[in-house]
């Protein structure tokens, strides 16, 4: 099928080379307003098109997929995490999914430091203080925090993320240790100067920081569920950019309240966009709202991963980035 003639519906405004491009490369249908798609606009899409572009907003369940038209033949998602899709509905249905991994590596291991400093060397309280005019001055004993360096932290998930963030990490003198489905090859391994842990649990019981960095699967929801959570030291600080599904957001909130837990950095949340409100006001949480892929350089390259993807399937192949449902 020549490309030209491909129908793709872009279900979020995207930065405008990247809508430019598709634009010259496809019938493409984009969107106004930068508003998630009604679920009646989604049912409309993908009735009509041969290609989808959704992002993490947009839930592409199987009842949506149930009511795609014939022409819909790829799922392009315009992001790594690909968990609010259901990649086996679409697969029985012959339609593929594919997403753009690598591109947001960095830009989200970079929120991950931002978020264990913002946490340790209380950022949020020393912030408040100076917006709100409040700061009496320097005093030896104010504003205390902790120090990252020799601190021991726990990477849950050492994919792509997980190795970026063990390599900023390590620069700032901490100690690297992780747990994954699978141990790294020794020679991906060994120049991390990182240590596996076979058991999430113990693992998780001797740590200072723990990151999650793994997707949300179904094996994956709530891998720190309230039990887990309660072996971490009570001077423990937990971080989370993965997906909010992976980590029991109330039990966090009510360890956090009873001041069993340091602290939390959380980009990503479980209940709502805006996770347990009850998080909200604690000095010792910072929230962020899911802007770990959020840099314009990252944005431009996930478009053109997009267009990759999209571009590549309408010249007859598979997508570079295919997901499959074994990588669930
Ligand atoms: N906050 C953000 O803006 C943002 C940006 C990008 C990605 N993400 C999230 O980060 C996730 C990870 O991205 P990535 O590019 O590093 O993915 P990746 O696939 O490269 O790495 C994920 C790692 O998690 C491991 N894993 C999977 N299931 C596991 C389990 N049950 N127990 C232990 N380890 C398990 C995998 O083996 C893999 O090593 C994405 O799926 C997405 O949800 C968030
Ligand atoms: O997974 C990602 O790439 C981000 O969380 C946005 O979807």
């Amino acid at each position: 099928m020549p490309s030209k003639r491909l129908s793709v519906v872009v279900t979020r405004r995207l930065p405008e080379p990247v809508e430019t491009r598709l634009k010259e490369l496809f019938d493409v249908t984009l969107r106004d307003e930068d508003t998630p798609m009604t679920r009646a606009e989604l049912v409309a899409a993908v009735q009509e098109c041969d290609v989808l572009v959704p992002t993490v907003t947009d839930p592409i369940d199987a009842g949506l997929i149930g009511q795609a038209g014939p022409n819909l033949k790829l799922i392009a998602n315009f992001g790594a995490g690909f968990d609010h899709i259901d990649v086996q509905t679409a697969r029985s249905r012959g339609i593929l999914v594919s997403n753009t991994p690598g591109v947001v590596t960095e830009d989200t291991a970079e929120i991950v430091m931002a978020l264990m400093l913002g946490v340790t060397r209380r950022i949020q309280e020393g912030l408040s203080l100076m917006q709100n005019g409040e700061w009496q001055g320097y005093a030896p004993t104010a504003l205390l925090g902790t120090r990252l360096g020799g601190k021991r932290l726990g990477i849950l998930g050492m994919g792509r993320i997980g190795q970026a963030v063990a390599k900023r990490a390590a620069a700032f003198g901490m100690q690297i240790h992780y747990h994954n489905r699978r141990r790294l090859r020794p020679e991906v391994e060994e120049p991390l100067d990182a240590t596996y842990w076979d058991s999430l649990d113990q693992m998780v019981a001797r740590m200072d920081i723990i990151s999650v960095n793994c997707p949300s699967t179904p094996s994956t929801y709530h891998l720190l569920n309230a039990r887990r959570l309660r072996l971490l030291k009570p001077s423990a600080i937990m971080i989370n950019t993965s997906r909010g599904e992976v980590l029991d957001e109330n039990a966090l909130t009510r360890m956090l309240k009873a001041g069993e837990l340091a602290g939390a950095g959380l980009d990503v949340y479980e209940h709502g966009i805006q996770g347990n409100p009850e998080l909200r006001n604690m000095p010792n949480v910072v929230m962020l709202p899911h802007m770990g892929s959020a840099t314009h350089e990252g944005r431009l390259e996930m478009g053109e991963k997009v267009i990759i993807n999209v571009k590549t399937f309408a010249d007859g192949h598979r997508p570079p980035d295919q997901v499959v449902p074994a990588m669930l």
